[in-house]
């Protein structure tokens, strides 16, 4: 079946060097993630979704806690998910909210993405229509700490 893709799609697909099947998928998994958001305190749902070199697609959602800052961030919980089932070599990441503009990545979870992937790989941010955001690793967090600096 011939999948329909939308011009916008197809425009960061190229600008990107992603198939624009595959950021379609990246798009669709982080939105499903995000259905699976555990937020009963915020009820602000956050999806995430890791696409590696090899082309497999890992998700996770914002899990809370009754004790509120026990609670993690979709980014971390897609990209520690990712990272335990041995996979770190990240092409993109994308994140989904129910918002416009769309949210970005918390500080934190910007360090910890930072940890990972390439400072120039792309971070697609999803609005509540769908519509995208895109900035760079470096873009989100410029001069940032790493794991080279420790060795310096
Ligand atoms: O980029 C973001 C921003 C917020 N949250 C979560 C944390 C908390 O569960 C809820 C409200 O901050 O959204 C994320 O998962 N990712
Ligand atoms: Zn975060």
């Amino acid at each position: 079946m011939t999948q329909i893709i939308n011009t916008e799609t197809h425009s960061l697909a190229s600008k990107w060097d992603i198939e624009p099947s595959v950021l379609q998928n990246l798009r669709d998994e982080c939105a499903s993630a995000k259905g699976r958001a555990y937020c009963p305190y915020s009820k602000f749902q956050v999806g995430a979704c890791l696409l590696t070199h090899d082309g497999a697609l890992i998700s996770g959602a914002n899990v809370e806690n009754a004790s509120y800052p026990v609670g993690l961030c979709a980014e971390r919980t897609a990209l520690s998910k990712a990272v335990t089932e041995g996979q770190r070599s990240f092409k993109a990441l994308a994140v989904s909210t129910n918002i416009t503009p769309p949210a970005s990545p918390c500080g934190m979870c910007r360090q910890f993405i930072r940890e990972f992937c390439d400072l120039k790989m792309p971070i697609f941010m999803y609005d509540k229509n769908g519509d995208c955001v895109v900035r760079t690793v470096e873009e989100l967090l410029p001069m940032s700490f790493g794991p080279a600096d420790l060795a310096a």
